[in-house]
């Protein structure tokens, strides 16, 4: 097994109770509706119940948390964007200025910014310092960070699920920021997928198609000069990937570990996602897809988790954006599991035999 005994988390995290989803496949039959007509909510209903193992579903609160991180590649001219701006974006999300802001209030979720990597040093009284290293390596010259560092990394994430539990959080939405991290998130997926690069890049913040034939080049080299391998995930985050996809990797594995939903957001999260259930497969129950990004290898990295997420929208920003979006449904398969009127309550006629 390639799982570093350091990850202690992994031996916390059971599979999702399948018996309990049983009882309430046969229990949404009962309900005053055809069989099966609320379609993809009732499967959700179904997971929900997995993974608490309780008839009685409760999504809210909802915490969501954004872990930010640069990355060295980022001078390549990967990205429309600057390193900067990822220093300037966690100052948005301290003033509550950012999309996810504006989607926590919306759904009553408390909302933590985590800097786990920023190049530059924030001063932010709001920002927690996680700080494990000031941004990756330029993964076309070096390895992106240590394998200790990407397990610090990860820890950023188990703690800052943990710190949402104890705050009495439900479900956990996951976001980042990271300037070029779209580069590393593709050169991962193509190496957990054996994709080829060129299919899984995408123009990120709205780069040209000169710049996005120059980013696959970038991650094509990257690729071959790291020699990550395939079958150890932590090997491919440690040489490929970024300090925020480590820590959202982590916030998977511990709400798995707690028994919490996770809302997986777009094509960041997806990788860091993939990477979780590669390291410990049963991870799989507990996460729930938000959104369909843009971005072309989120169909790869949700083709590779067997996923159908619940909305597209045309999105492609990140921040736990779409998971956010995402979570009233949540909500709605929960009231509907607990609310609803069963045909004996309601004395309607049940279906006709067959
Ligand atoms: C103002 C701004 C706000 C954002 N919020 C999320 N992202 C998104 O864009 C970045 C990834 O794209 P790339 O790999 O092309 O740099 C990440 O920071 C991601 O969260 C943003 C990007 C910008 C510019
Ligand atoms: O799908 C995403 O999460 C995404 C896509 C482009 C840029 N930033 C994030």
């Amino acid at each position: 097994m390639p799982n570093d005994v350091a990850l202690s988390i992994l031996w916390h995290i059971a599979p999702v109770d399948t018996l309990a989803g049983e009882h309430t496949r046969a229990y949404l039959d009962t309900l005053t509706k055809p069989p099966g007509s609320l379609g993809q909510l009732e499967t959700l209903a179904i997971q929900l119940s997995e993974i608490s193992g309780n008839p009685k579903l409760t999504v809210t609160p909802p915490s969501v948390m954004v872990f930010a991180a640069d990355h060295g590649v980022a001078e390549e001219g990967v990205s429309a964007f600057p390193q900067s701006v990822t220093a300037q974006m966690v100052a948005n999300f301290a003033n509550g200025g950012a999309a996810i802001n504006v989607f926590a209030r919306q759904i009553g979720a408390r909302i933590e910014v985590i800097d786990v990597g920023v190049a530059t040093p924030l001063d932010l009284p709001s920002v927690t310092r996680a700080k494990v290293r000031a941004g990756t390596a330029n993964i076309k010259i070096s390895g992106a960070m240590s394998r200790n560092e990407a397990l610090a990394a990860i820890e950023v994430g188990v703690a800052a699920v943990e710190r949402a539990q104890q705050a009495g959080a439900k479900s956990i939405i996951v976001g980042e920021m990271g300037i070029a991290n779209t580069t590393a998130s593709s050169a991962m997926l193509a190496v957990l997928t054996d994709v080829p690069v060129a299919q899984v890049v995408g123009a990120g913040t709205g780069i040209t198609s000169a710049q996005q034939a120059h980013k696959v080049a970038v991650i094509e080299h990257a690729i071959d000069a790291r020699r990550a391998n395939p079958q150890d995930p932590l090997d491919v985050l440690t040489k490929l990937g970024g300090l925020e996809i480590a820590a959202m990797t982590g916030a998977y594995l511990a709400s798995a570990a707690h028994r919490l939903p996770a809302i997986v957001d777009g094509f960041i999260a997806t990788v860091a996602a993939l990477t979780a259930c590669r390291l410990c497969p049963d991870v799989r129950g507990y996460l729930v897809f938000g959104h369909q990004s843009e971005e072309p290898g989120h169909a790869t990295a949700l083709e590779a988790l067997d996923a159908k997420p619940l909305l597209n929208l045309g999105m492609r920003l990140g921040e736990g954006s779409g998971a956010a979006l995402a979570y009233p449904l949540l909500q709605s398969a929960a009231a509907m599991l607990n609310e609803m009127a069963t045909f004996a309550d309601a004395g309607i006629s049940d279906k006709t035999g067959p």
